[in-house]
């Protein structure tokens, strides 16, 4: 693992920025994959005001929640429209469908689409929990494209996009530890102090099914970007 601290989020986003248009630039880049939250706004802002061409390049997101169509502003769909598909030429762009009626054929679906897609760089966020995707802690490193109960605590940290509490969808359909380790180069983000438990579990604890990211220890090319705050409790 090779670990970048910076200053902030800005700083960050830089980082993660060059690394993603030196992708493109040198052509490394066909499949782009994405993640939502709060941590990529920054990088995807920047992304937008370089006015990238990806007119040749496809991108898959990780997950979406169960039971928002599209055009709900808090699905990620919704999300991605606004932050990037509306703005930036991608050839072609994939999330999964919480709304499909069957829901384990959308996953069989959706492992389909990345078995066609090959996923060159990966931009992941992390959960307070250190779940990466939405796989929450105890979910098994083999696990494919699934649907997932969130915990309490994946939705208190995501209630803050809702009105109510009880509009936080209970579950979703998210890219699997094994889907996410078959990437070809990973790049997680992460800022601020209420990620730096999960940074110093995934990077110098073990490697556990209770802390989903610390499978990354495993792949071969993984890059953190961590601020000052979130790489606080790094030994
Ligand atoms: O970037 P945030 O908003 O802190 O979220 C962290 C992670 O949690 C999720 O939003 C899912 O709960 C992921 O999409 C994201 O990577």
């Amino acid at each position: 693992m090779e670990i970048i601290v910076v200053k902030n989020d800005q700083e960050g986003s830089e980082k993660a920025f060059e690394i993603i248009k030196a992708g493109l630039d040198n052509g490394e880049i066909k499949t782009l994959g994405l993640a939502t939250g709060g941590t990529p706004l920054k990088l995807y802002a920047k992304m937008r005001e370089a006015k990238l061409d990806v007119s040749d390049v496809s991108t898959v997101n990780l997950d979406e929640y169960v039971g928002l169509p599209a055009d709900s502003p808090q699905s990620y769909h919704y999300y991605m429209e606004q932050e990037l598909f509306s703005t930036l030429n991608f050839k072609e762009t994939f999330l999964p469908n919480g709304m499909a009626e069957d829901l384990d054929a959308e996953c069989d679906r959706y492992e389909q689409i990345l078995a066609d897609h090959p996923v060159d760089i990966q931009v992941l966020g992390i959960g307070t929990n250190a779940h990466i995707g939405f796989n929450e802690p105890g979910t098994p490193f083999s696990t494919k494209t699934h649907v997932v109960e969130l915990t309490q605590e994946t939705k208190d940290a995501n209630k803050r996009y809702f009105e109510k509490e009880e509009d936080v969808p209970t579950h979703a359909v998210s890219m699997g530890i094994a889907s996410i380790m078959a990437v070809k180069k990973v790049v997680l983000l992460a800022f601020g102090e209420s990620k730096a438990d999960a940074i110093q579990q995934m990077v110098e604890g073990p490697v556990t099914e209770d802390c989903p990211a610390s499978v990354l220890q495993n792949h071969p090319n993984v890059t953190i970007i961590v601020d000052e705050a979130a790489a606080s409790k790094l030994k």
